[in-house]
């Protein structure tokens, strides 16, 4: 084990703080990973705060991780010392199961191995990337491609694949109308990856606020959901509907605004369920339906779909300091659009 620069929650209630956290050895098959930026996800803040559970503290949360390869253990052959690499959301998972084998490991039916608050093979509580170092095994970390600036790379690694994952499995492209609900850091990034897709895009969003910018990532319109108006206008419009937010919608007005055979796909997690009323179902044959990030294969598809069309997350830099402050801004809608901490102001 060694120490490494951390920032940890020690409850659900005191701000995040500097800290030291322990990290494994690099074993044969592990890579030791000098981290250059980390993102700041919506289910940090869920997780932090018990609002999905309790975890165990203190805890260092971070899933979008990007930095550069400083070691690798005897049998690694996928990454070399100085490659740009990233780890999502797992950093393990059984390899043997159905799931597994298809190249689905976020669904493996053992339980994927959380990058943070998950039990690891040795027994102890996976930490998180607000920190300097982490060691992962090989299998699950992701080669960065050059043309994807660093601090921009690190927000792929959860709301890019979060998004990119369901409207490739929903066949998002030419011809299909696809609806945004939310503009956050999912939501911006399904707002890009859609229009790269070649879908019509549809931002709804709560207010008017950010409609430059949506219409600048792409989408064609942009409504607000704080105007009942909009759900008259959009009746029976969209084949697909992306639900980014992270507190409980209403499920009937949102279902209504699907035709024919459309689904609404939930990313967002609020801990709070979703009531479905049964008959907003039945018409247009509607469904309603859930995502988790992507299998491994599939983020790395997603980085080199990004890079070859040059899809890059608008992020704000941050330092280690000012983690509690954009937690706070995030919880307001206050961030354009995904906060990313560098990591070289951890080192110090
Ligand atoms: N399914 C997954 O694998 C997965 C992965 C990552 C994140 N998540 C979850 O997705 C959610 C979003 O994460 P994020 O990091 O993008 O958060 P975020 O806070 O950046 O974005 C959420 C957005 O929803 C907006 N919003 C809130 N209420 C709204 C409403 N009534 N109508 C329209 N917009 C509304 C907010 O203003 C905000 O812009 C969180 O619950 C997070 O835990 C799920
Ligand atoms: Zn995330």
């Amino acid at each position: 084990m060694f120490s490494v620069n951390a920032i940890a929650a020690t409850s659900a209630t005191e701000p995040l703080a500097r800290t030291t956290i322990e990290r494994r050895e690099v074993g044969p098959r592990d890579v030791l990973i000098e981290i250059r930026y980390a993102g700041i996800c919506h289910s940090d803040i869920h997780t932090v705060r018990g609002e999905w559970g309790e975890v165990a503290y203190p805890l260092t949360v971070g899933h979008e991780i990007v930095g550069e390869v400083t070691e690798v253990g005897a049998e690694v052959t996928k990454h070399a010392v100085g490659d740009r690499v990233g780890v999502g959301c797992m950093v393990n998972s059984c390899r043997e199961c159905d799931n597994c084998r298809a190249g689905q490991e976020q669904y493996c039916l053992d339980g994927a191995t959380g990058t943070y608050a998950a039990v690891d093979r040795d027994g102890t509580i996976t930490q998180g990337g607000y920190s300097t170092h982490v060691v992962v095994d090989q299998d699950f970390v992701l080669r960065v491609p050059e043309s994807i600036p660093y601090e921009a790379a690190a927000p792929l690694l959860c709301a890019g694949i979060t998004t990119y994952s369901p409207l490739a499995h929903w066949n998002a492209g030419p011809g299909k109308k696809v609806a945004v609900v939310g503009m956050g850091g999912l939501g911006h990034m399904a707002v890009k990856i859609a229009v790269a897709m070649g879908a019509d895009v549809t931002v709804l969003s709560q207010t008017l606020g950010k409609k430059d910018d949506g219409l600048a990532f792409g989408a064609s319109d942009y409504y607000a959901t704080g105007d009942p108006a909009t759900f008259e206008a959009l009746r029976n419009s969209f084949d697909l509907i992306i639900n980014t937010v992270s507190v409980p919608i209403d499920m009937a007005a949102y279902l209504g605004l699907l035709r024919l055979d459309g689904t609404l796909v939930s990313v967002g997690a609020p801990p709070e369920p979703l009531a479905v009323p049964v008959f907003s179902l039945f018409n247009n044959r509607r469904s309603f339906a859930g995502s988790s990030i992507g299998g491994i294969g599939e983020t790395q598809e997603m980085l080199d779909f990004c890079a070859e069309r040059g899809i890059v997350p608008q992020v704000e830099l941050i330092g280690a300091d000012e983690v509690n402050d954009a937690y706070e801004r995030v919880l307001k809608s206050d961030v354009r659009y995904r906060f990313v901490i560098d990591v070289a102001t951890l080192r110090r």
